[in-house]
């Protein structure tokens, strides 16, 4: 573990894989970068190692999948952040080897080097970060028309209700009286899920930590597609109010919001179905992110390396929309 190339990983973070520099040396072998002359594990992050790599070419990320991503879904997630940046989108681009690959191994585990997206992410978005954010994403849902691959949503909307049939008593756990609360909206969102809106694809996670920012403010480009899919582009807006737009004491932001759809339609106007569908949309990505969390809560362990993210937090914003669906019926955008 000690080595030339190594920065003392600290302990309680997401980088579950080791690498040693032979191992390292051997990967960089089959690629035109150089010679390595740093490499460390960074702290955030739940889903994947992540490293970063500097070579006589520049800076890198190395993501070594772990687990959680699916392995015969990686040609889709790379094949589309080589499409975004040949598309002019900012994104992290796999670095292809000599002979044409992106998808590697290390230490037996699929792996790949990313360009080092310059930038960084906000930790509490201003409403002109909510505008620059939507602009962004509508920036991704126009960069990425044409791109042949195609992944079904495998958290939408269909999903959520078997999910949770495995999920009552951790609800019931977090809340006494959740899980009845959770079927009913679940009833209310099936009945109510909007089907023809305008589609394609669609990150399903910009969430304030995948968007960089330049240091004036202005959008620098999107990181981590490993929930991209192909879904309601009107979705995707949805899960983005509510990880943008709430404050932390629960309250939803209205002019937040406002300024990330002013932001999107800069790029792509809403049609009036994908507007009136906002509050239903929102609603439903409140459940998706509320699942996975609850999920992940349950199936960690005390003192595992990664903190689970906090359902209650969704919890709180199912609440909002179920109790006050208006509120995001945006109105004209400012
Ligand atoms: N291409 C990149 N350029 C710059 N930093 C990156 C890049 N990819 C990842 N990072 C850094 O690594 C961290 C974790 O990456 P992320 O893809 O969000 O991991 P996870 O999927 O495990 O959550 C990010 O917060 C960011 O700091
Ligand atoms: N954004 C999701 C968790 C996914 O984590 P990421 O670090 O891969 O973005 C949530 O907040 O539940």
């Amino acid at each position: 573990m000690t080595g030339r190339l190594r920065s003392r990983i600290p302990h309680r973070m997401a980088v579950y894989t080791d690498i040693t520099d032979e191992e390292l040396n051997t990967l960089l072998a089959d690629f035109d970068l150089g010679a390595p002359l740093a490499f460390k594990g960074i702290a955030e992050g739940v889903e994947n190692s992540n490293f970063l790599l500097e070579t006589e070419a520049g800076r890198f990320i190395l993501t070594v999948y772990e687990k959680r991503v699916r392995e015969d879904e990686l040609p889709y997630f790379l094949g589309l952040t080589r499409w975004l940046a040949q598309h002019g989108y900012p994104s992290a681009t796999p670095m292809i080897d000599r002979a044409g690959e992106a998808l590697k191994r290390v230490r037996g585990k699929p792996c790949a080097i990313f360009s080092f997206l310059p930038g960084l992410s906000v930790r509490r978005p201003s409403a002109a970060h909510c505008r620059q954010a939507g602009e962004g994403l509508a920036r991704l849902h126009l960069a990425a028309e044409g791109f042949a691959m195609t992944r079904a949503n495998d958290l939408g909307q269909a999903a959520w209700a078997p999910m949770f049939a495995k999920l009552h008593g951790d609800a019931e756990a977090l809340k006494p009286g959740l899980a009845a609360v959770i079927e009913g909206d679940l009833e209310r969102l099936a009945k109510a899920w909007p089907q023809d809106l305008p589609s394609g694809v669609i990150h399903a996670d910009y969430f304030p930590d995948n968007v960089f920012f330049n240091p004036d403010g202005t959008f620098a480009g999107t990181i981590d597609f490993y929930f991209a899919c192909n879904d309601a582009l009107a979705y995707d807006i949805a899960v983005a109010l509510n990880a943008w737009c709430f404050e932390a004491d629960g309250s939803f932001n209205i002019t937040s919001a406002r300024a990330m759809l002013a932001g999107y339609e800069t790029h792509r106007p809403l049609n009036r179905a994908e507007r009136d569908a906002l509050p239903v949309l929102a609603h439903g990505a409140a459940m998706r992110f509320f699942l996975t969390r609850l999920h992940d809560w349950g199936a960690t362990p005390p003192g595992a390396l990664v903190r689970p993210k906090d359902p209650l937090e969704y919890e709180r914003k199912l609440a909002v929309h179920r109790s006050a669906p208006d509120l995001v019926l945006l109105g004209e955008a400012s």
